[in-house]
């Protein structure tokens, strides 16, 4: 359904960020995306949300490209926007309504949807944010937000939902309603995430860019883990040297992750 060919992107005054990319994401699949700061990973999920288009390759959404002038017609952008969501790394860009009611409401009203009260009571539930519906979203906290900017997007049923480092700034108890909602959702889903404890929990294929923003691997998630080679090279685990009782020795370490 998302198809991408030797695509490159890279941002104004700017070395390429992304280079030769080619993919493809198939219906209900979850894919966790891996990469060390710069690499990209933002980048990747704004082009995949048509935020920027591809300067090189291609990239197709069931068969329709994704450039520039489909971006300009406005009754395919709102299908596009319905079905293809984005949650940001920083919510606050997000979030622009008086209320968080309003916030959760906003595309479904968009969308001229029916029972848009009972929806937004049913994901503000599913968050635990019954209580804050009445409130302004910038007084709230961090996590909060991320909160209210989730409900926002999955309010829309989408078929594909794109994370940005959710598990960031959510508490345990929402880290764990996602795994689990992610388990339940029919929709494809890509995860970045710097938490590798966390990774295989977000999906079972795992994507990583390198720091030359190309794919440095595609595949199943439980190899990744266990390739020290490719995780040092990705700069997502690092070696250093530990003093115990006189001795050293050097191990690597991940986010969260250790290996010896
Ligand atoms: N709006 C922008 N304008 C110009 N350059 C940008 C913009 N957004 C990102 N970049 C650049 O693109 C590169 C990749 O950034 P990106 O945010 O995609 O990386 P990331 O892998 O998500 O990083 P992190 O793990 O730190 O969030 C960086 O060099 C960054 O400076």
């Amino acid at each position: 359904m998302i198809e991408l060919q030797a695509v490159g992107f890279g941002w104004p005054d700017s070395r390429e960020t992304l280079a030769d990319i080619s993919l493809a994401l198939q219906p209900g699949e979850k894919t966790v995306l891996l990469g060390a700061n710069g690499s990209g990973k933002s980048t990747l999920l704004k082009l995949l949300n048509g935020l920027v288009v591809p300067s090189h390759g291609s990239y197709h959404y069931h068969g329709h490209p994704i450039d520039k002038a489909s971006m300009a017609d406005r009754q395919w952008l709102r299908r596009f926007r319905q079905e293809v969501v984005l949650l940001f790394q920083h919510p606050e860009a997000m979030l622009f309504n008086p209320t968080v009611r309003d916030e959760i409401a906003y595309g479904p009203r968009r969308l001229g949807w029916d029972d848009i009260d009972e929806r937004v009571a049913w994901w503000a539930d599913q968050l635990g944010l019954r209580t804050l519906l009445d409130k302004p979203p910038f007084t709230l906290s961090g996590g909060q937000k991320q909160k209210v900017a989730l409900a926002s997007i999955l309010i829309l049923e989408p078929k594909v939902i794109l994370m940005d480092e959710p598990s960031a700034s959510l508490d345990p108890r929402s880290v764990g309603w996602l795994v689990d909602f992610l388990l339940d959702t029919a929709a494809t889903v890509v995860v970045s995430t710097h938490n590798l404890s966390m990774a295989a929990e977000f999906g079972s294929r795992c994507l990583v860019l390198g720091e030359n923003g190309r794919l440095a691997y595609d595949g199943p998630i439980g190899p990744a883990m266990r390739d020290m080679e490719l995780l040092e090279r990705c700069n997502l685990a690092h070696r250093h040297r530990h003093r115990h009782a006189g001795g050293e020795h050097s191990h690597l370490h991940g986010h969260e992750w250790e290996s010896s």
